[in-house]
């Protein structure tokens, strides 16, 4: 059982929810923080969840749903695919959407031929650098990837489209390959490079230090995808962006190849912590439960119980020593208001850990007049009938 504290409620006589986030950083820190977009891979990424297939009109709905929320920019499935992947691209194109399309292709001519008739504002052009896609994969050596890169890259911008260069499993590639190569792709006027978890190997200080890297080589923007093989997926994308990444790679719920890559939902929480006014002002952030629940229906399956801000219990307080604080001040034990996301918090009462103080705000609830006293019987009583 649960009581129910809306904002009003939760706040009476306390502090205000605005004055939080103890941990906004400050100077150059927040300036880069701040400037980051997202790309909005689930109808890319996330079509590779082994769950989803998507229609036609699902994917317009799932489009205009991360439209609505305020992305940045909208990745799709290469147009190579399939004919309804391209069919599916050149749709979404039309629907004037404020954010801006991408389609990702590998870094050959014969797909960005394809994908610059398709009527998407950029490609994101892919290509792995690590022993491994280059022996089991593409099976095609440094020089041969940088005179692709080169090909396609120009190919890309004389149609005047928007281009980012990536490595895949870049964080098991070569340093000196890899510098070498975005070195090369910026020169030559690339929007973005990409940086590419591929495997999920990656801890966040290994980020840090190859995003920071990059940034002394390049001076396009820097993208990155990350896998949550590890569970360091939103770390990994906050560390990111300390170390000068400005464009990070969601999807809705996290759904992609394997186990996902950094959700939308758990970077949006991570970064209100970091810039609350920032985030508030760009993201339609009360869409976000609507979104993920669509998504969640598409591909069928359940938002995890833990999932950051939507998760049932992501906003339930049950022992009687936190209910007690957060009745008094919610920040005493929450980073995030739920009331920015357009969720409400709870505090259980009916179990053995309640205590005192969270039984007698139900009571007051209920409208019922009781003394502190008979609270605490009563406290003593569902305790009792706890332990049965
Ligand atoms: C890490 C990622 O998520 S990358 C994005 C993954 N996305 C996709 O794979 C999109 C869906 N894919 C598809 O529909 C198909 O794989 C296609 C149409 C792209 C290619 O299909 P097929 O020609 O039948 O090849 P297949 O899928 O078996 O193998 C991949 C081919 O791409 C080549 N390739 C793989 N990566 C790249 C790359 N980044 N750049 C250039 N070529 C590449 C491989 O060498 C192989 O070609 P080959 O068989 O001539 O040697
Ligand atoms: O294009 C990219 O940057 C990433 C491609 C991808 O999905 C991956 O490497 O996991
Ligand atoms: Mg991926």
């Amino acid at each position: 059982m649960t009581i129910s504290t809306d904002s009003k409620g939760a706040e009476r006589g306390h502090l205000p929810v605005n004055t939080r986030n103890p941990y906004q950083p400050v100077g150059d820190y927040i300036s880069n923080i701040s400037r980051f977009k997202i790309i909005e891979s689930t109808l890319r990424e996330g079509e590779q969840f082994a769950n989803a297939f998507f229609d036609t009109e699902t994917k317009i709905r799932i489009a205009k749903a991360l439209d609505d929320f305020g992305v940045d920019y909208i990745e799709l499935t290469s147009p190579a695919a399939s004919e309804q992947s391209r069919k599916d691209c050149e749709a979404i194109c039309k629907l004037g959407l404020k954010a801006k399309i991408l389609t990702h292709i590998r870094c050959i001519m014969e797909d960005a031929r394809i994908a610059v008739e398709t009527g998407v504002d950029g490609l994101d052009v892919v290509i792995g650098t690590s022993h491994f896609l280059r022996e089991f994969s593409h099976g095609k050596d440094m020089e041969y990837i940088t005179k692709s890169a080169i090909e396609v890259i120009n190919f890309i911008k004389s149609k005047g489209l928007e281009v980012r260069f990536s490595s895949e499993d870049s964080f098991r590639s070569d340093l000196v390959d890899l510098l070498s190569l975005y070195r090369t792709v910026d020169k030559i006027g690339v929007n973005r490079v990409g940086i590419a978890d591929t495997v999920g190997c990656a801890s966040p200080r290994q980020v840090y230090d190859l995003v920071r890297t990059l940034r002394g080589v390049v001076s396009c923007d820097i993208e990155i995808h990350l896998h949550d093989d590890t569970g360091c997926a939103i770390a990994n994308a906050y560390c990111a962006l300390e170390a000068g990444a400005t464009h990070i790679d969601t999807s809705v719920l996290g759904i992609g190849e394997r186990n996902g890559i950094t959700s939308l939902g758990g970077l949006m929480a991570r970064m209100i912590v970091a810039d609350r006014e920032h985030v508030t002002k760009k993201y339609n952030l009360h869409k976000l439960k609507d979104l993920e629940d669509l998504v969640a229906g598409a591909v069928q399956v359940n938002t995890p119980f833990n999932n950051p801000i939507t998760g049932f219990c992501a906003f339930t307080h049950k022992a009687g020593i936190h209910a007690k604080a957060i009745l008094n001040n919610p920040s005493t034990y929450e980073i995030i208001d739920p009331a920015d996301f357009g969720m409400t918090r709870y505090v259980h009462f009916a179990s053995r850990l309640t205590g005192w103080n969270a039984v007698k705000t139900r009571v007051g609830q209920l409208g019922l007049f009781m003394t502190d006293d008979q609270v605490k019987i009563v406290t003593q009583k569902i305790k009792a009938l706890a332990d049965v």
